[in-house]
């Protein structure tokens, strides 16, 4: 099947962003498997389709795909190059934009500065609903917020869980560039206390107003940046006492701005960049 795709990328976090409003592709997770791998294929964080309005009121659908062919809930990176290409590519003549995501509407906001601004909705803070089962475990009270030893050794790690349409375990570290990404990373993706795997946020607080991220994604693994991962650890770094309503979030791939004002029915906000790179055509293999 032949097909046509944009490139694009919102600090740093890459996409393949598929034109279905149209009609669908009908790819199968080996065929997103293949246009996010690297070598073989495309190359990309996650697959982003744009399906036509599923409702009145709404203007788009939006569908996730990780690089590792399975669906997700929610990608705030995502959300603002999703608007970015259906805005400059004429599917809508809107700046702001609701879209429908598995986890439910959003509404990005191509701002004046080129940036967008997205309310990516509240914050799911009770632990058994991110999913994370706490079952046996003593929690330790940290600010507002409960934190969870993972056991992966003597020293923890200690995570927040945070649901933002899509779950994440948050845990704070003194510094992102020594943090154990690529050890704990996994083992916190995979860990059974999260029935749906985790985003696994590596925080670094630099003052109340500024932090480091490192996050190590459930099903595409260390991305330079993760736009619901940013907001989690905002929340999280709120919830814990640390941080207050506005923080400038340093990823690798970028600076995203985060803002909430910390009552569990308060959305967050994330502003950040949205860039395109290139259109492309690719032949998919025709796999189950
Ligand atoms: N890996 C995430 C989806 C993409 C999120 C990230 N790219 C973002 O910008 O929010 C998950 O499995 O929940």
């Amino acid at each position: 099947m032949h097909i046509r795709f944009t490139k694009m990328q919102g600090a740093g976090n890459d996409f393949v962003v598929l034109d279905e409003t149209q009609g669908r592709l009908g790819l199968s997770p080996a065929q997103y498997r293949f246009l996010a791998d690297r070598h073989f294929g495309v190359g990309a964080d996650q697959i982003l389709s744009v399906r036509p309005a599923p409702a009145e009121g709404i203007d788009f659908e939006y569908v996730i795909h990780n690089a590792d062919g399975g669906e997700v809930e929610q990608c705030g990176n995502g959300a603002r190059c999703f608007a970015r290409y259906v805005h400059d590519k004429g599917l809508t003549s809107k700046t702001t934009i609701r879209v429908q995501t598995l986890a439910g509407v959003i509404a990005p906001e191509l701002a004046a500065d080129g940036r967008v601004r997205v309310d990516m909705g509240r914050p799911e803070l009770q632990a058994e609903r991110v999913p994370f089962d706490a079952s046996g475990l003593e929690p330790r009270r940290q600010g507002q917020a409960q934190t969870w030893s993972l056991a992966l050794d003597a020293s923890g790690p200690w995570i927040t869980p945070v649901s933002m349409g899509n779950p994440h375990a948050v845990l704070l570290v003194a510094d992102v560039d020594t943090a154990p990404v690529a050890t704990w990373g996994p083992q916190i993706e995979q860990h059974p206390r999260f029935p749906q795997r985790v985003n696994a946020g590596f925080l670094q607080i630099v003052s109340r107003g500024e932090v480091r991220l490192r996050v190590y994604e459930r099903g595409a693994g260390e991305t330079l940046a993760c736009g619901t991962g940013a907001c989690a650890a905002v929340v999280a770094g709120i919830r814990l006492g640390l941080l207050d309503s506005q923080v400038q979030v340093h990823t690798r791939g970028g600076l995203l701005s985060i803002a909430w004002a910390g009552a569990d029915d308060d959305a967050v906000f994330m502003t950040g960049p949205a860039t395109f790179v290139f259109d492309g055509q690719i032949e998919l293999p025709e796999v189950p």
